[in-house]
C-alpha cells in the first residue's frame, strides 16, 4: 500500500528566512568571511527551523505534506545544476554560474511567470550532455528523515525547465531546447529512482510552463511534451509518486493531458482557474474517468497575495472538486515564495489591517484548517470560516477603504486627461526649452546605494538619526552625485534616489492607502529582497512626496534635472493590491497622485519628469484572452498619469526585464517623450523591434548591463551606438544611457562605465557623418 497524498500541503514556502538568514550567509560568503562548510550548515540550519516551523503549524511530520524546497539562489537554477545543464562542481561554481566571475559572465536573468521572482535562464543546445551531475535534493530528504520528517521534495519538471531555457550559442537558428526532451528525462528518471531508494513516498515536479500562453512554445506542443514527459517517467518501476503541481493560472487542456498518463496527484491553482467542468472550463468524459483515479490538489488558498480571504469559498471550491475525485487535498495556489514569513512579525501593523493579513505562516494555518474540514467535515471548522468571513467583512466596510473624494474625482475623468498634445507640437516645445545637444547622454536614476546611506536610513528609523540629520545626509550624497554627473560631461541629471529605500517603498510610505512592513522581506533574485507594500485602501497624496528633493537637485546645476517618479503599473505590480475591486480602478487612483506630483514638480522648475514602468511585461496576463484588457488599462493608467504635463515638460519613461516584443504596441501607447529600454544584454536586438513597430518618439536603448560588475569599453559602447544611430533614424531622437538605475553597483565600476559611455557618445557624434542613414 502506497502513502496516500496528505490532505493538506503547500507548494512551497519562504527560503530567505524570517530575518534573511540566508542573504546574510551567502552575502558573507560571497564576501569570503565563511567557508563553505559555515555556509552549508547555515543553509541546514535554516531548513531545519523551516520543518520544524512547518510542523508546528500543523502539516504533518511523515506524511509527505512538508515540501523540501529550499534553494542557495534559485530553483530553476537548481534543477538546471542537477541534471548537468550548468555545469557546477561546487557552491563557488554555482554562485559563478548565477552572478558571473572572471572566466564567464552571469546567466541571464528573467522574471518568473507573472510574479516579481527573477529565476536564471539556463543555455540549453544541441551539444548540452545531461547526467545526474548534483543529488543535493536527495540529501536533502535524507537530511529531513535523519530528523524524523517525511518530506516531499519539490523539483522544477523537465517540461517548465526546458522551456524556459534559451538555446546556447552554438544551438543552430530555430533550435529550442524543449527538443532535447527526450534526452532529458532518463536524467529526471534516475533522481526520482534515486529519491525512491532514499524512502520519498511522494516527490513534486513544478510545471508551471503548462498554463502560460506566453511562451515561444505553442499549447500544442507544451501537451505533447507533458504527455511524453509524465507518460514516460509514469511508467518507471521503482519511483515515488508523481505529483505534478501547475500554478499560476488554469491548466485548461493540459489537465486532459496530464489525467492521461500514470501521475498520481495533478495540483491545480484555483485562485486564478476555474474548477475543471465548470462553465468555460469544460471536460470531456474521459478525463472525467481518468481524474476519479488521481488525487486533486486544490490550490486554493491564494501564494501570490497576502489577504486572509474567503476561507468558506475556499472550501466550498475543495467541495466542488470532490465532484470529480474522491480524492482531494488542499493546497496553495502557488509556492508560497511570495509572501513574507509572518503578519505576527509586524508590531508596528495596524492591528485592525492586520487581522485582514495572511502571510506564509497563516496560510500554512488555513491550509491546516481546510484540511481538518476535509476530514472532519464542514462542521468541525464552522467557527474559523465564520472568523475569516468577519474579517472579510471588516475590510470592506473600514474606513479609508472608500474614500469618497478619490471616488467622485475617478468617476469625474474625461478622455482629455488621458491625452497630451500631438508629439510634434510637444517636441518642438522641448527642444526649444531644453536646448539638447544631439544624442543626449543621462542615466536612468539612482546611482550606487552606499552602505552610508543605508546605515543613515536606518539610523533615522531606530531614532538615533533626526529628521534633519538625515536630509542633510541625504543632501550631501545629492550634491556629491550631482557634481560627478557635471564632472563626467552628461547632458540630462538625475539626484540619484539616495532617499529611496525601494522605488516603490518609497511612494507608498508617503501615499494614503497603503501601508508597509519592517520584516515582510520576499525575495526578488538570489540574496536581493523587497519589502511589498500593502496597498488596502482609496490611495491619494497627503504630500508632495519628491519635490523638495528635486528642486535641491535642480538647484545645483544648470543642465536639466530629472524629476523621478515610479508609474502606476510598478506600483501595483511591486505591491500586495487590495482584490476588492478591478486593478484598473486601483492604478487610475495611483495614476491621480502622480499626475499631481508631476504638477507639483513643474512648479518647481523641473523641465523633465521619468515615470518608471519596468514592470508593465510583468503583469502581463499568462493567457492570451486576458492580455488586450490588461493593456488597455496599464497603458490609460500611465497616460492619467503623465496627461496633465505641460507640452514643454518632457517625459521620459523606463522599462527593463526584457522580451518588449508582445508589449511593443503598449509602449508606444504610453507616448511617452523619450523610452529608455533594457538593451544590452540583446545586443540592442530591441531596437530593430522598436523599428519595426514604427515607434517614433524618442528612445534610449540602454547600452550597458548594470547587472553586472564589468565595464564595457569606450569601443565596444560606440560600436552598440552605431548599430543603434543607424537603426533609430528619422524624426525621432535617440538617446544615450545604460540599461537600468545604477543602485545595485559599486561606485568605482559606475564611473568608469559613465565615463567611458560618455566618450563613445562624443566619438559617435563627431563621426555622425560616417553613420548610414
Ligand atoms: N520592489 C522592487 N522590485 C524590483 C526592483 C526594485 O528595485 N524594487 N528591481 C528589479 C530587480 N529586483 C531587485 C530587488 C531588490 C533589490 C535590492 O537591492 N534590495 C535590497 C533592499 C533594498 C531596501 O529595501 N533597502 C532598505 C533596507 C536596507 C537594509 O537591509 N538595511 C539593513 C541595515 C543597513 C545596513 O547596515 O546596510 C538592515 O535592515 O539590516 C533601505 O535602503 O533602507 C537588498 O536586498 O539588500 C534590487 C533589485 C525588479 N524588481
Ligand atoms: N529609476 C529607477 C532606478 O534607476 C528605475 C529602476 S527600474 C528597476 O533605480
Ligand atoms: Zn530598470
Amino acid at each position: 500500500m502506497s502513502t496516500p497524498f496528505p490532505t493538506g500541503t503547500i507548494l512551497g514556502y519562504p527560503r530567505i528566512g524570517r530575518r534573511r538568514e540566508l542573504k546574510r550567509a551567502v552575502e558573507a560568503f560571497w564576501r569570503g568571511e565563511i567557508d563553505a562548510p559555515e555556509l552549508e550548515s547555515r543553509g541546514a540550519a535554516l531548513r531545519r527551523a523551516t520543518r520544524e516551523r512547518l510542523a508546528e503549524l500543523g502539516l504533518g511530520r511523515t506524511d509527505a505534506s512538508i515540501p523540501e524546497s529550499f534553494s542557495f539562489y534559485d530553483h530553476v537554477l537548481d534543477a538546471a545544476v542537477a541534471v548537468g545543464a550548468v555545469p557546477a562542481a561546487d557552491l563557488t561554481d554555482y554562485f559563478a554560474a548565477a552572478r558571473g566571475d572572471a572566466t564567464r559572465p552571469a546567466l541571464e536573468m528573467t522574471k518568473w511567470f507573472d510574479s516579481n521572482y527573477h529565476y536564471l535562464v539556463p543555455e540549453i543546445g544541441p551539444e548540452t550532455e545531461f547526467r545526474l551531475a548534483s543529488t543535493r535534493i536527495v540529501a536533502q530528504f535524507e537530511e529531513a528523515v535523519s530528523q524524523g520528517f517525511l518530506t516531499r521534495p519539490v523539483i522544477v519538471g523537465p517540461v517548465t525547465l526546458l522551456a524556459l531555457a534559451k538555446p546556447s550559442d552554438a544551438a543552430p537558428e530555430g533550435f529550442r531546447p524543449l527538443a532535447r526532451l527526450a534526452e532529458l528525462l532518463p536524467v529526471y528518471a534516475e533522481l526520482l529512482e534515486k529519491l525512491a531508494a532514499a524512502g520519498a513516498e511522494w516527490v513534486q515536479l513544478d510545471e508551471p510552463a503548462l498554463v502560460s500562453e506566453s511562451l515561444p512554445e505553442s499549447a500544442d506542443e507544451l501537451r505533447a511534451a507533458a504527455a511524453a514527459a509524465y507518460g514516460m517517467l509514469g511508467r518507471l518501476e521503482a519511483r515515488p509518486q508523481l505529483f505534478v503541481a501547475a500554478p499560476y493560472a488554469a491548466l485548461d487542456g493540459t489537465l486532459a493531458t496530464l489525467a492521461a498518463t500514470a501521475v498520481e496527484a495533478i495540483g491545480l491553482d484555483l485562485v486564478r482557474g476555474a474548477i475543471p467542468g465548470s462553465a468555460g472550463a469544460e471536460l470531456f468524459d474521459c478525463t472525467k474517468d481518468a481524474l476519479k483515479t488521481k488525487t486533486l490538489v486544490g490550490g486554493v488558498i491564494d501564494g501570490h497575495n497576502i489577504w486572509r480571504g474567503d476561507l468558506a469559498a475556499a472550501f466550498a471550491k475543495l467541495g466542488l472538486l470532490r465532484e470529480l475525485s474522491p480524492r482531494v487535498a488542499v493546497s496553495t495556489s502557488t509556492s508560497l515564495l511570495h509572501v513574507p514569513h509572518d503578519v505576527d512579525d509586524e508590531p508596528q501593523l495596524d492591528g485592525r489591517l492586520a487581522s485582514w493579513l495572511a502571510f506564509a505562516d497563516q496560510k500554512v494555518g488555513q491550509v491546516a484548517t481546510l484540511a481538518k474540514g476535509l476530514v472532519e467535515g464542514a462542521s468541525a471548522i464552522d467557527g474559523a470560516l465564520a472568523q475569516a468571513s468577519a474579517a472579510l467583512s471588516d475590510r470592506f466596510t473600514a474606513p479609508g477603504v472608500r474614500v469618497p473624494a478619490v471616488r467622485d474625482r475617478l468617476a469625474a475623468l474625461t478622455p482629455a486627461d488621458f491625452a497630451r498634445a500631438p508629439y510634434e507640437e510637444r517636441f518642438a516645445a522641448q527642444q526649444t526649452a531644453l536646448g539638447l545637444p544631439e544624442l543626449p547622454t543621462t542615466t536612468i536614476g539612482s546611482f550606487p546605494q552606499t552602505g552610508e546611506i543605508r546605515r543613515a536610513r536606518a539610523a533615522l528609523a531606530k531614532g538615533e538619526l533626526d529628521e534633519a540629520g538625515y536630509t542633510s545626509a541625504m543632501r550631501a550624497e545629492i550634491s556629491r552625485v550631482v557634481s560627478l554627473q557635471e564632472e563626467l560631461g552628461l547632458d540630462v541629471l538625475v539626484h540619484g534616489e539616495p532617499e529611496r529605500n525601494d522605488m516603490v517603498q518609497y511612494f507608498a510610505e508617503s501615499l494614503d492607502g497603503f501601508a508597509v512592513t519592517v520584516n515582510g522581506w520576499v525575495q526578488s533574485y538570489g540574496s536581493r529582497c523587497t519589502r511589498p507594500s500593502i496597498l488596502w485602501g482609496d490611495v491619494s497624496r497627503p504630500a508632495p512626496m519628491t519635490v523638495e528633493w528635486s528642486r535641491y537637485a535642480q538647484s545645483l546645476t544648470s543642465k536639466p534635472m530629472k524629476g523621478m517618479l515610479t508609474g502606476p503599473v510598478t506600483i501595483l505590480a511591486w505591491s500586495f493590491v487590495r482584490d476588492d475591486q478591478p486593478l484598473a480602478d486601483t492604478a487610475n487612483q495611483v495614476a491621480l497622485a502622480l499626475r499631481d506630483e508631476i504638477a507639483d514638480l513643474e512648479q518647481a522648475g523641473i523641465r523633465i519628469v521619468q515615470v518608471d514602468e519596468p514592470a508593465l511585461r510583468e503583469l502581463l496576463p499568462l493567457k492570451r484572452a486576458a492580455q488586450p484588457a490588461y493593456l488597455d488599462w496599464s497603458v490609460s493608467s500611465f497616460r492619467l498619469a503623465t496627461g496633465g504635463a505641460h507640452t514643454a515638460t518632457q517625459i521620459h519613461t523606463h522599462l527593463c526585464y526584457s522580451e518588449f516584443g508582445v508589449v511593443i504596441d503598449a509602449i508606444r501607447a504610453l507616448d511617452a517623450d523619450v523610452t529608455s529600454i533594457e538593451a544590452a544584454r540583446s545586443r540592442m536586438e530591441v531596437v530593430h523591434d522598436i523599428r519595426r513597430s514604427g515607434f517614433d518618439h524618442g528612445v534610449g536603448p540602454g547600452v550597458y548591463d548594470i547587472h553586472s560588475p564589468r565595464v564595457p569599453s569606450v569601443a565596444e559602447l560606440t560600436e552598440l551606438l552605431r548599430t543603434a544611430a543607424a537603426a533609430v533614424t528619422g524624426e525621432h531622437q535617440l538617446w544615450v544611457n545604460p540599461d537600468c538605475g545604477l543602485k545595485t553597483r559599486g561606485y568605482d565600476e559606475t564611473v568608469t562605465s559613465l565615463r567611458n559611455m560618455v566618450q563613445a557618445t562624443r566619438a559617435v557624434r563627431e563621426g555622425a557623418d560616417k553613420i548610414a542613414v
